[in-house]
């Protein structure tokens, strides 16, 4: 009989290994969202064939040279049982040519429920268990706190929206409690509580769109901060800097129809993502 070797906890925290990544890699996120119409752009058929060769060929092209890659969940769920069997292969490909995997997927429950999601994404061993994952707080920001205490256990890392890249975002996030606070506000707050004493950085980021005009919050949370929404929604290297001011050097920025719309050819997307990093590190350095 064969036995499976489960795999050892990182033995850094995430918030230390994305440093890391970062400074050797450049601050750079490319997302894997293999919409049916950038599969089509590829000459692929809209189907599991297709989903496979076109995350296969996102891995393998870039995984030696980005730091994070954010595998979009949804996409891979539209395919049931076979896509998250991509899934599956992508992540740990990604995780073993030197890459953190960073999955979207958005998750927020009642703290019973949150518990199970906790189990499948940041255990170590989980057929699915990732470097980070995103999370939803609008359940309450205690109700996320099984994926926390998972992540501490494991060396893995979450991202909690704050203030998101879509316009209708506002209406729930900018708006203000009892205390005055947003609850973006509210959110960051609770993070950087989260992160207190971590070095060289927390394991427990914010997501802030890189398509606000200002954050108007206090964003000094001493964790990462995902910045979704360059390119294709608009958000440029430049933006990055009126919207971060000094938590600049902690931004993530992420990028995924930006770079994926100069696949298919493994040269294309090599291409397309170093000059997103240039672009970024002229504008953020
Ligand atoms: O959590 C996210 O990644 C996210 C948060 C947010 O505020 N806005 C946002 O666009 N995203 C995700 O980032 C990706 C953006 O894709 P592009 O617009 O093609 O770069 C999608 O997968 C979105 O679901």
């Amino acid at each position: 009989m064969t036995r499976t070797t489960e795999p050892t906890a990182p033995t850094a925290p995430f918030g230390a290994r994305l440093r890391r990544a970062m400074d050797t890699r450049g601050p750079l996120c490319v997302g894997i969202d293999p919409h049916p119409s950038l599969l089509a752009e590829w000459g692929l058929e809209d189907d599991v064939a297709g989903l496979r060769a076109f995350t296969d060929t996102v891995v393998d092209s870039l995984a030696e040279q980005v730091a994070v890659f954010k595998p979009q969940a949804a996409f891979f769920e539209r395919f049931g049982s076979a896509g998250l069997a991509v899934l599956e292969t992508a992540v740990a490909r990604a995780r073993e040519a030197g890459a953190l995997v960073l999955l979207d997927a958005k998750r927020g429950d009642i703290g019973s429920t949150m518990a199970a999601y906790a189990d499948a994404y940041l255990r170590t061993g989980a057929p699915l268990h990732v470097d980070a994952v995103t999370l939803s707080p609008f359940l309450g920001y205690g109700s996320l706190r099984p994926a926390f205490d998972a992540a501490r256990a494991s060396g893995s890392g979450v991202f909690v929206l704050a203030l998101t890249s879509n316009p209708e975002g506002a209406e729930v996030q900018r708006a203000r409690a009892d205390d005055g606070r947003t609850v973006a506000q509210t959110v960051l707050d609770r993070l950087a509580e989260e992160n207190a004493g971590a070095e060289p950085l927390g394991s427990f980021g914010a997501v802030v769109g890189a398509t606000l005009t200002r954050a108007d919050a206090e964003l000094a949370v001493n964790g990462p901060l995902l910045a979704p929404g360059m390119g294709a929604q608009g958000g440029t290297a430049e933006g990055l800097r009126r919207i971060f001011g000094s938590a600049l050097g902690n931004v993530l920025p992420s990028v995924s129809r930006g770079v994926l719309r100069h696949g298919p050819s493994p040269e294309g997307l090599r291409n397309a993502a170093r000059a997103e990093a240039e672009q970024l590190a002229e504008a953020v350095g």
